[in-house]
């Protein structure tokens, strides 16, 4: 049995985490942290769990997470680098959700305007692209939601560098702002709504940017936000200009390559965002006109865009099958 810990209990991410891990028949979740409500049963904050965890929360002092083999930190941007060395320094394996460990640290530095001064090296956790490296690694960075569904829909293309520019249109629900309400998350604000933010410039755009650079060093890419009134789920069009003059089918045929053995990629005819509510899947689908390539995803963005692709990489860093205790149909209509 892995023995689990995980950083930041009470949020969104966090209670994803624990219902997933609930039912994963190789792990144990044994340390749960919360400032705020210490003390309390899992269930007090997460009624939806009652029956599945007979712990308390504790606070997030390493004393209190020393049996772990390892710790999922699911704490805001900024706050994840106060836990994450202290975790390795003790031999304690770590999957970040936050975006504290994503980038290099010269980008980091440059994109945030400070220095890292907890810095790690760690591996960017999108399981289809770093498989190798997640089975040797002691922190995993885990991508952001929107990089998940965005990089999955561009990445084939990429590795036969066959990409001119891409446009990331991305659509997501309000879940991905976490669980703390604010007057962007307030129902009248968004209600029969749909609202861009950050259009030009989200810190997101870096992330893809890192990793697809990585694939096609001369990418061109562009991202704009937007959420809907909805609380979960991710969909992204990418518009991609193409090099060349590619038909539909033989770009079919580059994606079902590229993704070969994936358990949780599935390409279907047009995707809807229903058909992967709370699954692990990225729905893909692939559409041919006249000026573009359009490459559309879905994915629930608290699973495989956090908790559940985070649980993925646990299973890949400790030798199990990468779909243990995921590998359920999504929850429809
Ligand atoms: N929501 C989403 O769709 C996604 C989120 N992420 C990332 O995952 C991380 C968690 O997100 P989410 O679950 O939405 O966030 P929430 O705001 O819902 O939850 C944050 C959690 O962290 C704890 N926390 C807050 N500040 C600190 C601190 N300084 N030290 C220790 N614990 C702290 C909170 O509990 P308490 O204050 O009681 O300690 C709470 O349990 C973030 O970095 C986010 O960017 C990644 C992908 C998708
Ligand atoms: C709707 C919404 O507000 N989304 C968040 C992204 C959430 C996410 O997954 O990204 P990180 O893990 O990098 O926080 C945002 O735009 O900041």
């Amino acid at each position: 049995m892995i023995k689990v810990g995980i950083v930041g209990g009470t949020g969104y991410t966090g209670g994803e985490l624990l219902r997933i891990l609930s039912t994963h028949p190789e792990a144990e979740v044994v340390a749960v942290s919360s400032r705020k409500d210490v003390g309390r049963k899992i269930h007090e904050v997460h009624p939806h769990l009652k029956g599945f965890y007979d712990i308390e929360f504790v606070l997030p002092e390493l004393k209190n997470f020393d049996e772990c083999d390892v710790v999922f930190t699911a704490v805001p941007h900024g706050e994840a680098m106060n836990y994450v060395p202290q975790f390795l320094e003790v031999g304690i394996k770590v999957i970040d959700l936050s975006a504290d460990y994503r980038l290099k640290k010269e980008v980091y530095e440059e994109v945030y305007g400070k220095k890292h001064d907890a810095y790690f090296e760690a591996v960017y956790g999108l399981t289809e692209l770093h498989r190798e490296e997640i089975k040797k690694a002691k922190l995993v960075a885990n991508p952001g939601c929107y990089p998940t569904g965005a990089i999955l829909a561009a990445a084939p293309l990429a590795e036969k560098e066959l990409i001119e520019r891409v446009v990331f249109d991305s659509k997501s629900g309000i879940t991905g702002a976490g669980a703390s309400p604010t007057d962007f998350t307030h129902f009248p604000n968004l209600h029969e709504s749909i609202v861009p933010y950050k259009i030009t410039d989200h810190r997101h755009y870096y992330e893809m940017l890192q990793e697809l650079k990585a694939l096609q060093e001369d990418i061109r890419i562009s991202f704009t936000p937007q959420v809907f009134p909805g609380s979960r789920g991710i969909l992204t069009n990418a518009h991609i200009f193409l090099r060349g003059d590619l038909e539909e089918g033989e770009i079919k045929k580059i994606y079902e390559k590229f993704y070969e053995g994936c358990k949780f990629i599935r390409f279907q005819e047009s995707v809807k965002l229903i058909y992967v509510r709370g699954s692990n899947f990225c729905d893909i689908s692939i559409h041919k006109g006249k000026d573009r390539a359009v490459i559309i995803s879905a994915i629930d963005n608290l699973v495989k865009g956090a908790s559940g692709q985070a649980v993925q990489n646990m299973n890949v860093m400790f030798g199990l099958e990468e779909d243990e205790g995921l590998n359920y149909p999504p929850l429809f209509p």
